[in-house]
């Protein structure tokens, strides 16, 4: 595995990003500081439809900048459509990113407000692309969902998620991770701001749809501190601990963000 030549510390993280990455610099990157005032209630976008199979999702990853539980996509198992979408997109994969402390760690920001974390849920065209990395690079390849979350209320669902952090504490581990429906991480409401964007991780492809609810969810601080357990390092290596994988928000250029309400 080659050495990740990217992360989060100042020596390799976003604001270096477009040295090896120059769609850094492009004109479709996320995140965004969305304002809510400038959205425009656009009346053709339809509600978000879900349909997650529990037993699709297989393993849980400590990928040495996140944390990804990986999803069967191998088939229509858990798929995602209406919405902004045409067609249905194909749920590969959901991870967090957060910051050092409560007060700040989500990637979209909302009217200048920052929140703990943020929640993502990658799907990808399978109707038009034959894979994943085929879609990645087309502009309507990718739909994620984000989901801010502010520090609060213990959130069972997601202690089911950070309840296995232990077992992949080094970059590179894995653990089984499976019979759980995401969409239990949602809001109650599924109002959402649309944007074309791009990956927020390099290659920051500029290939993705997304769709941020408006409804922030909660996390206690116990389980945020989780978040910050795992490490960016190998067993090998020195520790070193992932307190922090979000990118700032980027240039909005000539884009439109629309609202679902
Ligand atoms: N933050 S995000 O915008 O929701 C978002 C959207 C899509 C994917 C990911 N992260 C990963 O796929 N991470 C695992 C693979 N390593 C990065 C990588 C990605 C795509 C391609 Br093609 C090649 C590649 O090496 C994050
Ligand atoms: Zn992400």
């Amino acid at each position: 595995m080659a050495r990740q030549s990217w992360g989060y510390q100042d020596h390799n993280g976003p604001a270096v990003w477009h040295e090896r990455f120059p769609l850094a610099n492009g004109y479709r990157q996320s995140p965004i500081a969305i304002k809510s005032r400038e959205a425009k209630y656009d009346p053709l976008l339809r509600p978000l439809s879900f349909s997650y199979d529990p037993t699709s999702p297989k393993v849980i990853l400590n990928c040495g900048y996140a944390f990804n539980v990986e999803f069967d996509d191998t088939e229509d198992r858990s798929v995602l459509r209406a919405g902004p979408l045409k067609g249905s997109y194909r749920l590969r994969q959901f991870h967090f990113h957060w910051g050092p402390t409560d007060e700040y760690g989500s990637e979209h920001t909302v009217d200048g407000q920052e929140y703990a974390a943020e929640l993502h849920l990658v799907h990808w065209n399978a109707e038009k692309y034959p894979s994943f990395v085929d879609a990645a690079q087309q502009p309507d390849g990718l739909a994620v969902v984000g989901v801010l979350v502010k520090v609060g209320e213990h959130n069972s669902p997601l202690q089911k998620v950070t309840d296995v952090l232990d077992a992949i504490k080094t970059k590179g581990s894995q653990a089984t991770f499976t019979n759980f429906d995401p969409s239990s991480l949602f809001p109650g409401s599924l109002d959402y701001w649309t944007y074309l964007g791009s990956l927020t991780v390099p290659p920051l492809l500029e290939s993705v749809i997304w769709i941020v609810l408006r409804q922030p969810v909660t996390a206690s601080s116990e389980q945020l501190a989780k978040f910050r357990s795992i490490l960016c390092s190998a067993k090998s290596e020195p520790a070193c601990h992932l307190l922090s994988n979000y990118r700032p928000p980027q240039p909005l250029r000539n884009r439109r963000v629309r609202a679902s309400f």
